[in-house]
């Protein structure tokens, strides 16, 4: 097999870090954040072809603010420094840095001041995407000033000999307009990669990893029927065919008519040894009296190995557990550096001991990524392309205590807008769309007679990986429907509400 360029990102826990690797990959060269601790040895090991020092909240004049193993500079591995990168890098070479007079958030032009590699041949004044407080006041010794703004008298510096190239700016951002060129020149023209990276060859070597690290083990693969345990699954059986077992657990969290329509596309579209398990007594049970979101994510976590376990002593011995993990529910589970947002089932959520060994193919992708390695491998359309459903399922949608009750005006209310949504057309337009129910009551008043009943939010979200969303704009009309339809229809509410807020500030799940 050829071997892989590579180059790494240190992730410094900015916002936008899962971005740099991502646009390095689209670009044909592997890449994915690592630990900002690794050490000099342990890259050297990796042998990158270059490595990037991400974005991040700190001020590396504060005393706390993480830095790397100084060694990484003399490995002669080129580098690329982003905003709170490139801070590191001139704090590393003695050069000063400090609270800037105006802050820069948003659009910013730079004049390009040098012929530097990077920006060569572009027009002199960039528009680019800022976000930072703290300035590089003059470059270190050996370093040229590339660029600047009118707040930040070093927006771009490099030193070609030691080839470390350094930017205030996000260039991974869409918003800066040449960003993706810039990180191009690196890549090639700095780290000269060949760029040796596509979805064919991960498909490739993903399954080669696979057979080496399963051999002739059994692994058992968490499928929900969602695009991301569909794709794994599809690796996994065409790495080691047989020895692979997939498992659907109806946890009593799923959507109306979920179960039977996840076992009948299964039958249909794939050949391979496949189980339903009914599970929902013992999950909702655990569920009882419980209110708190994380509390409720890491029961259903736990639970749904136990169930793993449980069915594992009846086939026989699985040494492993496959899941659709991406790169997103770790980086929202919380890392090192990225504090947690939710603790994903998969992620956070999972028991601290486990008697199988997780097998996660695709825990270095973003999900339309994922569904490009889909249509690579030639899975249906209705898979490839289906909305996401998170695995907490409807547990983390009614808000509050899980009851049957509350659980049925969910998933009668969200069949509702899945319904109207397809008779509309638009659901190609929504990235993902349910409904979710506060724990509140309102009061109403239906054919003359005062109600007190639930609230139902409608939750309508566009986006391309779900780091990021906007809600959706939905036709008045077609929420007009859906909203008298609900009341109508749905005992127990009297009164639906649309969300309009992005994420962030919100999420998209409303716990
Ligand atoms: N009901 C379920 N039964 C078995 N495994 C599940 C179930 N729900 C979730 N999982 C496991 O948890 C993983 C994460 O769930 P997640 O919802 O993120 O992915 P998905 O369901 O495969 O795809 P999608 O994001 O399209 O819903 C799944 O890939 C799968 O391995
Ligand atoms: O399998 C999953 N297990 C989880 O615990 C989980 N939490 C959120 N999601 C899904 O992730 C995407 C981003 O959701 P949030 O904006 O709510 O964090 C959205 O697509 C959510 O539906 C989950 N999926
Ligand atoms: N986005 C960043 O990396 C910010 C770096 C640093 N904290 C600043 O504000 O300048
Ligand atoms: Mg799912």
């Amino acid at each position: 097999m050829e071997k892989l360029d590579r180059v790494v990102v240190l992730d410094f826990g900015g916002q936008y870090n899962q971005l740099i690797a991502r646009r390095i990959r689209d670009l044909g060269v592997f890449s994915e954040l690592i630990s900002p601790s690794v050490t000099a040895e342990e890259l050297k090991a990796m042998a990158p072809k270059g490595i990037v020092f991400s974005g991040g909240p700190n001020s590396v004049y504060s005393s706390q603010s993480p830095t790397c193993d100084p060694e990484i500079f003399n490995l002669g591995i080129p580098i690329f420094g982003i905003c709170y990168g490139m801070q590191m890098i001139s704090a590393h070479f003695g050069a000063e840095v400090e609270r800037a007079g105006k802050r820069e958030y948003g659009k910013a032009e730079v004049e390009l001041v040098s012929d530097s590699l990077l920006y060569r041949g572009m027009s002199r004044e960039q528009l680019v995407w800022m976000s930072h407080s703290d300035v590089v006041v003059a470059p270190p010794e050996g370093f040229s000033v590339d660029g600047r703004t009118l707040s930040a008298p070093v927006a771009a510096m490099s030193d070609p000999v030691r080839k470390v190239y350094a930017v205030q700016f996000h260039p991974e951002v869409q918003h800066t307009e040449n960003g993706t060129e810039m990180i191009r020149r690196f890549l090639y023209d700095v780290c000269k990669c060949v760029g040796n990276w596509s979805m064919e060859t991960f498909i490739d070597d993903t399954i080669a990893e696979l057979r080496e690290k399963v051999g002739n083990k059994r692994v058992l693969c968490a499928l929900s029927g969602g695009v991301d345990s569909s794709v794994v699954a599809a690796l996994i059986h065409r790495a080691i065919g047989d020895q692979l077992t997939c498992m659907f657990v109806d946890h009593g969290l799923l959507r109306k008519g979920e179960a039977d329509s996840v076992v009948r596309t299964f039958s249909e579209h794939f050949h391979m040894n496949f189980i339903k398990v009914d599970a929902q007594e013992r999950f909702l049970s655990k569920l009882e009296g419980v209110t708190d979101p994380e509390q409720k994510r890491k029961i259903i976590g736990n639970e749904f190995i136990r169930v793993f376990e449980q069915e594992v002593k009846e086939l026989g011995k699985h040494q492993f557990l496959g899941q659709g993990t991406l790169y997103t529910d770790i980086i929202e589970s919380g890392t090192d550096t990225a504090q947690t947002i939710k603790s994903h089932h998969n992620v956070g959520g999972l028991p601290e001991e486990m008697e199988m060994d997780l097998v996660e193919p695709l825990n270095t992708l973003f999900k339309d990524e994922v569904r490009r390695v889909g249509e690579e491998l030639g899975l249906p359309k209705e898979i490839v392309w289906r909305q996401p459903f998170p695995g907490p399922g409807l547990g983390i949608r009614v808000i509050g205590e899980v009851t049957e009750e509350k659980l049925m005006i969910v998933r009668e209310s969200d069949a509702i807008l899945r319904a109207e949504i397809a008779k509309a057309n638009l659901e190609g337009e929504v990235w993902q769309y349910f409904t979710a129910l506060p724990d509140f009551k309102s009061v109403g008043v239906m054919g003359d007679i005062r109600t007190y009943a639930y609230t139902v939010g409608i939750r309508a979200v566009t986006s391309i990986d779900g780091m990021t969303a906007d809600w959706a704009r939905i036709p008045y009309d077609v929420l007009e429907k859906i909203s008298t339809r609900i009341v109508n229809e749905v005992d127990g509410v009297n009164r639906v509400v649309y969300d309009i807020t992005s994420k962030p500030p919100s999420t998209i799940e409303w716990e």
